[in-house]
Formats: C-alpha cells, structure tokens, sequence
C-alpha cells in the first residue's frame, strides 16, 4: 500500500487551526441533483502524501468528487472527515486548478499579487513563484495574453502562493502540447517532492503512468477500484478499468 492510500489515524494536535487535515476519509458519500443520483456511495481513505490520480470514463463523476472535496458542493448524504476539521475549515488549506485556468483581467503578476494579499502573503514571493513557474519574462503583460499553457502555469502559481496542503488538479493539461504538459507535469512533481498531497484527474494514460502513487477509477458514480500505480495499471481489478485502459468503450 503506498503512502498515498495510507490511513493514519485521527489528528492528535490539540490545536485544530494547525493539526493535520490529512488523512481524508471519505465515507458513504451521495451526492444528488433532483432526482438524478451522480455519486452514489463513494467510500476512499487518502492518506498524507503522494499524488492520487482519479480516472474514469466522461461522466463517471471526477470533476464532482473533486469540487466534493475542495468544499465547492456539498453531499447529499455522508461525511467527509478531514481529521478533526469540518469541511468548511479545510477550504482554505486546499487549492483546486480547473482545465479552464480562471484568471483576472490584470497583469500577471497582479495575478499572484491578488492572491498573496487576500491570503496575507508577502509580496516578496511574487517573482519566486513566477520564475518557479517559467513567467518571469511575463510579468508585466496582461494575463489574458497568455497562450494556453502560460495561462494554466499562471493559474497553477496563483494556487501554489495559497501554500496549499492539498492541490486538487481538474485536467490541468487536456488541450496543451507535450512540452506544456511536462512543463506542469513538473511544477506538480515537485509541490509533491515538497509534501503537498496531490489529487489529479486525467484521461491522458502516459500522464496517469507518470504522475500516480495510487489511482482512484470511478465508473457510474461509483469507485469501481482504488489501487496502488503499481497494482493498478499492469492488472485492473475491475472490468470497466480494464476495457478503459484498453482503449475500449466505457458507458
Ligand atoms: N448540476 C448538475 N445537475 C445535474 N447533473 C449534473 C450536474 N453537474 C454534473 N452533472 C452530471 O453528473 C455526472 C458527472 O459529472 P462530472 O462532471 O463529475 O463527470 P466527469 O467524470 O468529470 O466527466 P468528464 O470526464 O467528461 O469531465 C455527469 O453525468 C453530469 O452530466
């Protein structure tokens, strides 16, 4: 068992504001819209560290376990247990890096800007995190200018200035060229090396390969199997996992 899947118990600290929000146990979750049940009783134990990869076909519910777990939506029934914290605390130790990267209409570096002075950052950090990110040279232009794979290394930046416990990625790479996808790729790898815990929804198999410790596969608002990389894609458990590595039709 990685230490991605790895559950440790319940925070000791008796200070909550900093004990642990890791490990997250997510247990029995529902999560409905009318009368249409989307996630349909999903259990996980994510342990401390590591990069969990969640997989599944279109509509299998990945964008919302992961809006799930920022706190973005809540569930209809079950619990999310973030050590001792509730829900709502943890929001603000997390970030959550959408496909579509979501930037304001200033400069890049007002960009980063923004988000250290509402999170009562020092400023100081600004060009670190640009350089870290290969944008230096960009600082000064307006971020709407950005191409694709600026943009989405601009929007990873504004959520690594949070100094985020746990980075949630929503196919940050789906329409970037190779050079742009390892390019994050890194950025990620290295949040990782730094104990960030990473949770990363992809299609990209290579990507998955690359970035996973264990992988969550969701089928039909379900989790069809949780693995460790290892165990996952040499020999699936489950059927649909084994037809989606395969290429084959997944409904
Ligand atoms: N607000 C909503 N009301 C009703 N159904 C919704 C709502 N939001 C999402 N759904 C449905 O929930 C299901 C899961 O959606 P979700 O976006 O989580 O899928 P996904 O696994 O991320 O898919 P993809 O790989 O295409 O991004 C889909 O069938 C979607 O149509």
């Amino acid at each position: 068992m990685s230490d991605a899947m790895t559950m440790t118990g319940v925070a000791g600290a008796a200070d909550t504001q900093s004990s642990p929000i890791l490990p997250l146990s997510v247990r029995d979750v529902v999560l409905r819209f009318g009368d249409v049940t989307v996630l349909d009783g999903v259990s996980l134990d994510l342990g401390t560290s590591g990069c969990t990869v969640v997989m599944g076909p279109n509509g299998s519910g990945k964008s919302l376990l992961l809006k799930l777990l920022h706190g973005l939506i809540q569930p209809s029934e079950g619990q999310l247990l973030w050590g001792r914290h509730s829900a709502t605390e943890v929001t603000a130790r997390q970030a959550l890096v959408f496909q579509k990267p979501v930037l304001l209409r200033r400069s890049v570096a007002a960009n980063i800007d923004f988000v250290l002075n509402a999170r009562g950052k020092a400023r100081a950090r600004r060009d670190a995190l640009l350089d870290h990110v290969g944008l230096a040279h960009k600082a000064d232009q307006p971020a709407r200018l950005l191409s694709g794979g600026e943009a989405q290394r601009l929007a990873l930046a504004r959520a690594l200035a949070t100094d985020p416990e746990v980075l949630f990625l929503d196919e940050p790479t789906a329409s970037l060229d190779p050079a742009s996808v390892l390019a994050i790729e890194r950025i990620v790898s290295d949040a990782r090396g730094r104990g960030v815990r990473i949770i990363f929804v992809t299609h990209d198999m290579g990507q998955a390969r690359r970035m996973a410790d264990d992988v969550v596969f969701l089928h039909r608002g379900r989790v069809a199997e949780h693995s460790t990389a290892a165990e996952f894609f040499p020999k699936p458990s489950c059927a649909a996992a084994r037809e989606y590595l395969n290429g084959g039709i997944v409904v």
